[in-house]
């Protein structure tokens, strides 16, 4: 069986009346995005990511912001200098579903390939 790695997928719409992941079923999909930590008793997860300045926080957050609107999955996200901390949570459901963690594999991805960093 061939796995599609989670940065390869695409976000689904998002739906309400579905049941959020299971803890087991997060934990499971966070060994994929090994940097990011499940948070809120599997209802939320989040990563900090540093920078060398406010700019370049600031650069990295304006990618997110595009990078969610193309995928309609939104993080909330707060930064500061040096820094950028994006929370990743499906509003509808109050908790995780995989949409959460193709988010994270993207936004691993694009600060991987960023040319800016601390
Ligand atoms: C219509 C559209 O799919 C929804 O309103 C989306 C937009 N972005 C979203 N982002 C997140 N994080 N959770 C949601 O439930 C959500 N809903």
């Amino acid at each position: 069986m061939t796995v599609t790695p989670l940065v390869a997928k695409t976000c689904t719409p998002c739906r309400g009346g579905i049941p959020p992941l299971m803890p087991d079923e997060a934990a499971a999909f966070q060994k994929q995005v090994p940097g990011w930590a499940v948070e809120d008793e599997a209802r939320r997860i989040e990563r900090t990511y540093k920078f060398k300045n406010f700019a370049e926080a600031f650069t990295f957050v304006r990618k997110v912001a595009d990078l969610a609107e193309a995928e309609g999955h939104h993080p909330d996200v707060c930064f500061g200098w040096g820094y950028a901390t994006v929370s990743l949570q499906t509003k509808k459901i109050r908790g995780l579903h995989e949409n959460d963690f193709i988010m994270a594999a993207k936004i691993d991805d694009l600060a991987e390939n960023l040319s800016i960093g601390p």
